[in-house]
């Protein structure tokens, strides 16, 4: 704990905890006083007569119970302030001024007079500000410039130059008025002073060849929390200030414990010490029990830190060295009342502090006691001194080096006999403890404030250095004897001889004396000399590690200098490169402003146009649906003209039935024309229920009914031939057989009308191909067209690309191909193409009778080698309508021309027999129902 910086001077002496007793006034004069006192170190405790007294909770009876108690000093009620500072602290002040700590302490119940004592009041003032009185009286003369030592942080100190200290000052001049919150201490200082002090003592192991400063703290441990009562207030946003914040403690390089960042003030005077004691104090937080309206409820300390440093040869300045530097410390503490809980009957918060505060004071006294028993048995059990902050920052007090000083307070009255037992019984505990005694500061001594030993002294005080007198007396005078008589001169020589001899031992006295001086001089010069080339040598080596140590610095310095360029370019040339990046950034936030106006204004436009088109391309759909609703109408019209010649026709042909034919024949063939018949009829009925069920348009509904009723007639038609054939009994076989095959190729002509009607739905997008369907188709004898033609492309199950310009016209073609792509796109991508396998194009255009042609381009995908797609087109399919009035004839001349080259057999019978102009007229009628929706398939390769 030394205050001393370097520990050179540790001694193993120890002194025991000095314990006094001061015995305040009765409050009731009249009323039986417990303490009395025997002498100045004695004192006796009775409960008084005839009463119940209580100690650990056991009554006695008083007037058995006498407590006899031992103290270093004991003072009465009598006992002036001054009187109990000059016997107790005054000198611990004389210690703290030689460099050595010092732990003061009052201890007692509540309103027993601790803080009378610790503090007192302005009229009379207790130890603390007759310790900063004394302090300040001694060090007036050598007290160092304001801020020349700086407080490290660390419980330590540094010394700064006058320059910097006087900047330092002006500074915190003018930090006050800019910073509000933060109370101007100095200022207050004037307020403060007290009247009966009057100590006005000198220490005088003031050292003139050192420089002090006094440096105060002010801490409170509360509810074992310790809080600095000299820090800056902090404010909170509404200006109200803040809960203080607990402190933490710890150690500091030469084992002393201290708070760590609590504030310490600089003080110059007294009262500036004591206006900063009471600027703490206002924050103290005194609450109010029964027992004692201002009672403390925290332990307060206030340290009073004096740094000395010893001046240069010159005696101008302060040496800057840090081991040169020694800070002793006074702590004065003013415990909180130790009544016990019970007694104060607080209750909440007061009962939480009470609580803290007799767990301190226990630990306290355990800690004391566990130091006891060690220094008795010599042992080293642990100390618990960290139960409690109390004991925790006293630590360094009991364990390292310096002087503990308690005073107990000790309130007469017959009421606090129990407490006053329990205080005493802790007193003379404490008063056991020995605690290590520690030797003065020895203050380094510049060699310029070497003296040589005094100068000798003549017999009649005065110094003879100055003008040695070594002369034998006065020079002889003439002798000559003339006379036998002559009496005067031969005495004469004698005295003048005697005088000589005398004067003669005199200077041999003084010589030898001179000499012994010098000889002690000599060899106290030659002493020092030594101590000097020691300290000179410890200069040099210190010097030495100090210009390594700066060396060292010094190349630091250059690696960071030579860093802090590096970063420097590199800073500028990021600075740079930022710059740049924010230009570009804010040309193409430009850029993309004008190019999100442009592509706005864009879509303005391709809105409008869009608008114009959609108009436009609903106008020319409108114009093109009544075009086409009226073709319509007129094609149903023709139909219809054609379907009732056909009816006339059919009626016509019923006078020729009576054709010879054979009986066998005319069975067989009847059996085949039913057959031929209602499959037909049944499946073609089946079928375009089907198909009219799921028509969207009633138009094709009505087109299919009618081709129902067609069919029907056809159907009757061919049963009538089948009875015309059946008359012809008679007739050859071959004949037969070319009716026969007539039949057929009429109910094929009708099949393949219906097969095509079924592809028209197919291609118009419906599922109408189901069982019923293909049960039609499988009485079909074979294909209408060939198979290869129809599905070799459409029906595979490839991947189809379909590229449909967004120009195509729907052209309401009945039949369609019967492709599903899997994608149709207006405009392919190589993406596109590249996922699928088959590519169909769809191109129109108007053929020589003004319709439309649709062709669709077939092709098959390729991937080459090159990573790419080709498309090699293998098949055209062309989708084509015909008006039926225009192609009336050419279409009876092809189908004529057709059946002629298909069978020439038939064409002969055509020619011999009328009714084949009936078959030719139904294949007519039905060729012309199949030309509403002629189907053209072209294979080209
Ligand atoms: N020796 C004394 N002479 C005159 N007055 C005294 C003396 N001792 C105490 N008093 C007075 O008694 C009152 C209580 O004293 P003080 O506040 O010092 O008690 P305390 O022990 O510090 O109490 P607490 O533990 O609550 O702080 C004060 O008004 C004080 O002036």
């Amino acid at each position: 704990m030394p205050r001393k910086l370097n520990s050179r001077h540790i001694t193993p002496v120890t002194d025991p905890v000095e314990v006094c007793a001061r015995i305040r006034n009765k409050s009731n004069n009249k009323e039986e006083s417990c303490i009395k006192v025997i002498n100045d170190t004695t004192i006796h405790l009775t409960p008084g007569d005839s009463k119940l007294f209580m100690v650990n909770n056991i009554y006695f009876l008083s007037s058995y119970q006498q407590t006899e108690c031992q103290f270093s000093r004991v003072f009465d009620s009598n006992v002036s302030q001054k009187r109990l500072f000059d016997c107790v602290a005054q000198t611990m002040v004389d210690d703290l001024v030689r460099g050595k700590n010092g732990l003061l302490f009052t201890y007692g119940v509540t309103s027993s007079g601790k803080t009378y004592t610790m503090t007192g009041s302005l009229e009379e003032p207790g130890f603390l500000p007759r310790c900063l009185d004394m302090l300040f009286n001694s060090i007036t003369a050598v007290q160092a410039s304001k801020y020349v030592f700086v407080p490290d942080g660390m419980n330590g100190f540094h010394v700064q130059s006058e320059a910097d200290a006087l900047l330092e000052k002006q500074e915190r001049d003018i930090l006050p008025q800019l910073t509000p919150k933060t109370p101007n201490k100095i200022e207050s200082a004037a307020t403060f002073s007290f009247r009966n002090i009057n100590v006005h003592y000198k220490e005088k192991n003031i050292n003139p060849e050192c420089r002090y400063s006094v440096f105060v703290s002010y801490v409170e441990i509360y509810n074992d929390y310790v809080y600095d009562l000299l820090g800056d207030v902090q404010l909170d946003p509404f200006n109200r200030p803040k809960p203080p914040q607990s402190k933490r403690l710890r150690e500091d390089k030469n084992k002393n414990m201290f708070v760590y960042g609590v504030s310490q003030v600089e003080v110059a005077s007294t009262e500036e010490a004591f206006a900063a004691f009471q600027q703490g104090q206002e924050r103290r937080r005194i609450a109010h029990t029964q027992l004692n309206a201002e009672s403390s409820r925290s332990h307060s300390i206030l340290n009073i830190r004096l740094v000395q440093a010893p001046l240069d040869p010159l005696g101008e300045d302060l040496l800057q060295e840090r081991s040169l530097i020694c800070a002793s410390q006074l702590s004065l503490v003013d415990l909180a009342g130790s009544e016990r809980m019970a007694r104060t009957g607080a209750g909440g918060e007061r009962s939480r502090e009470a609580g803290n505060i007799n767990s301190s004071l226990m630990t306290l006294r355990r800690c004391l006691e566990q130091l006891r028993e060690n220094q008795k048995n010599g042992s080293s059990d642990m100390v618990k001194y960290r139960n409690s902050k109390l004991t925790h920052l006293f630590k360094s007090y009991f364990e390292g080096h310096g002087k503990v000083k308690m005073v107990v307070c000790l309130n007469p009255n017959m009421a606090e006999y129990d407490e006053n037992i329990h205080v005493v019984q802790f007193a003379e505990m404490a008063q056991q403890v020995e605690v290590a005694r520690s030797e003065d500061f020895k203050s380094f001594t510049p060699p310029t404030t070497l003296h040589p030993s005094p100068p000798p002294q003549t017999d009649d005080g005065e110094s003879d250095w100055e003008s040695p007198d070594y002369s034998l007396g006065q020079p002889f005078p003439n002798l000559e004897v003339m006379d036998y008589a002559d009496n005067e001169t031969v005495p004469g020589l004698i005295s003048m001889l005697e005088h000589r001899i005398g004067r003669m031992n005199a200077i041999k006295k003084r010589v030898s004396r001179y000499g012994e001086i010098f000889r002690s001089n000599l060899s106290s010069c030659t002493q020092h000399e030594q101590s000097v080339q020691q300290q000179l040598k410890d200069c040099e080596a210190d010097l030495a590690n100090k210009t390594k140590e700066l060396n060292k610095l010094d190349r630091q310095v250059k690696k960071l200098e030579s860093k802090n360029q590096v970063l420097t370019r590199t800073t500028q040339v990021f600075e740079k490169e930022k710059k740049q990046l924010q230009d570009q950034l804010s040309d193409a936030e430009a850029m993309l402003k004008s190019s999100q106006s442009d592509s706005r204004r864009l879509e303005m436009k391709m809105k409008g146009a869009v608008a114009n088109t959609k108009a436009h391309v609903e106008k020319e759909c409108e114009k093109r649906v009544r075009t086409v609703q009226t073709e319509m109408q007129e094609k149903m019209w023709v139909k219809d003209e054609r379907l009732r010649q056909l009816k006339n026709i059919i009626s016509t042909g019923g006078g020729r039935e009576g054709r010879p034919t054979a009986a066998r024949s005319r069975s067989d063939n009847r059996m085949v024309s039913r057959s031929v018949s209602r499959s037909v009829s049944s499946s073609v009925s089946s079928s375009v229920s089907r198909m009219v069920s799921g028509m969207v348009s009633s138009s094709v509904s009505t087109m299919v009914n009618r081709m129902v009723s067609r069919a029907v007639s056809v159907s009757v038609a061919v049963s009538r031939a089948s009875e015309f054939e059946d008359s012809m009994s008679g007739g050859d076989v071959m004949h037969r057989m070319t009716t026969r095959s007539r039949v057929r190729s009429v109910v094929s002509s009708i099949e393949d009308s219906f097969i095509l009607e079924q592809e028209n739905q197919r291609t118009l997008g419906s599922e109408y191909v189901n069982k019923a369907d293909e049960d039609l188709f499988r009485h079909r004898p074979g294909p209408p067209v060939a198979t290869k033609h129809r599905r070799s492309c459409s029906a595979s199950h490839s991947n189809w690309l379909a590229h449909l310009p967004s120009s195509t016209v729907q052209t309401e073609t009945i039949l369609q191909p019967a492709i599903r792509p899997n994608k149709v796109v207006n405009v392919p991508s190589p993406k596109d193409v590249a996922g699928a396998s088959k590519y169909l194009l769809t191109h129109q255009r108007e053929d020589g009778t003004g319709e439309i042609e649709t062709q669709l381009v077939k092709g098959e995908v390729f991937h080459t080698r090159s990573g790419g797609q080709q498309v090699q087109f293998v098949d055209i399919e062309t989708l084509k309508q015909h008006d039926p009035q225009k192609n009336e004839k050419k279409s009876i001349t092809s189908r004529r021309k057709r059946r002629s080259e298909t069978s020439i057999e038939e064409a002969s019978v055509d020619e011999q027999s009328s009714w084949t102009d009936v078959e030719t007229r139904c294949a007519y009628g039905i060729g012309n129902t199949n030309n509403v929706a002629a189907v053209t398939n072209k294979r080209k390769k």
